[in-house]
């Protein structure tokens, strides 16, 4: 049998890879769920909300959620899908071996997910962790016999210092869609996008890499198969209103998700999607 020694993190089951060269990072069981990526330099990298509990029937609010098999409410599921709160289970490395820096979990078809959404599915994450670096690999198999569409994402949540000195490059001049304003198609200008306030966009083929600098410094997010990009952060009235996050943690986070959403992919029978996210830290301030 193939299963990884868990840990427990904050009171829930969890992966937790790490080297002296790498740092570490917690996947937790539920939902497939990075929530913790400390590099080298001692430096916790995802922002995880300290309202939010572990282990209960809630999403969790922080790391890195996986969005499957529905993005926000455009479908018939829960906002996001069902695949952030799911039981995983992790299938590499296998039994004996050391987990020290690659873990995959992975989440198939069962009677709770199946009274959700009527198909057989298997879906993995594959999480990599290398000095500076955290890869975070995503496939959907269709392991039964009619085809079916999906979207998803890596919801991720970077930590980053006040929204103030937000910057992120890299989107500049493309088309988006504003949530905030019903979906409304926006013209993109050549100026970095530096949310001030509450933001809710999806850019459609956005190019790649795109570099986020923050309070906490530089980093470059690669995103390989995913054609979308989410920028979103839920300013100050948003962060007020959500009971799992604390009134001013707006100022804590941002997040730049990798997605697969304007046009929903069509899985044929046995047919394999993948879609990879990287952050690899670039710069830290040296105050
Ligand atoms: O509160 P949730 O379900 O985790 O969603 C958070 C946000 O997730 C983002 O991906 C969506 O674009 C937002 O519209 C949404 O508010």
């Amino acid at each position: 049998m193939i299963h990884c020694t868990p840990i427990t993190f904050q009171g829930a089951e969890a992966i937790r890879l790490h080297s002296p060269e790498a740092g570490s990072a917690v996947i937790l069981l539920q939902g497939g769920q990075v929530v913790s990526w400390i590099d080298p330099a001692g430096q916790e990298r995802l922002y995880l909300s300290p309202l939010s509990p572990l282990g209960g029937e809630q999403p969790v609010r922080g790391g890195v959620p996986v969005v499957f098999p529905q993005f926000s409410l455009r479908g018939p599921l829960v906002r996001h899908g069902f695949a952030r709160t799911q039981p995983w289970r992790c299938v590499a490395p296998q039994d004996g071996q050391e987990a020290a820096t690659m873990a995959t979990l992975a989440l198939s078809e069962s009677d709770a997910t199946l009274a959700l959404w009527p198909h057989l599915f298997h879906c993995t994450l594959q999480v990599t962790l290398t000095p500076w670096q955290l890869e975070m690999r995503f496939t959907a198999n269709n392991t039964g016999t009619v085809p079916w569409h999906f979207c998803a994402a890596l919801h991720t949540y970077l930590a980053a210092g006040p929204l103030n000195s937000v910057e992120l490059d890299g989107l500049q001049n493309l088309a988006y869609e504003d949530t905030l304003q019903a979906g409304l198609l926006v013209h993109g200008t050549n100026a970095t996008v530096q949310p001030r306030d509450a933001i809710d966009r999806i850019y459609f083929n956005a190019r790649q890499p795109l570099t986020l600098t923050t309070a906490m410094g530089e980093m470059a997010l690669t995103q390989h198969g995913w054609p979308d990009t989410v920028v979103w952060n839920p300013g100050p009235d948003g962060a007020s209103a959500m009971v799992d996050l604390p009134d001013t943690d707006h100022d804590r986070f941002m997040c730049v998700e990798a997605a697969l959403i304007g046009e929903p992919h069509l899985l044929a029978p046995g047919a394999l999607w993948q879609g990879t996210q990287t952050l690899r830290a670039l710069h830290v301030p040296t105050t």
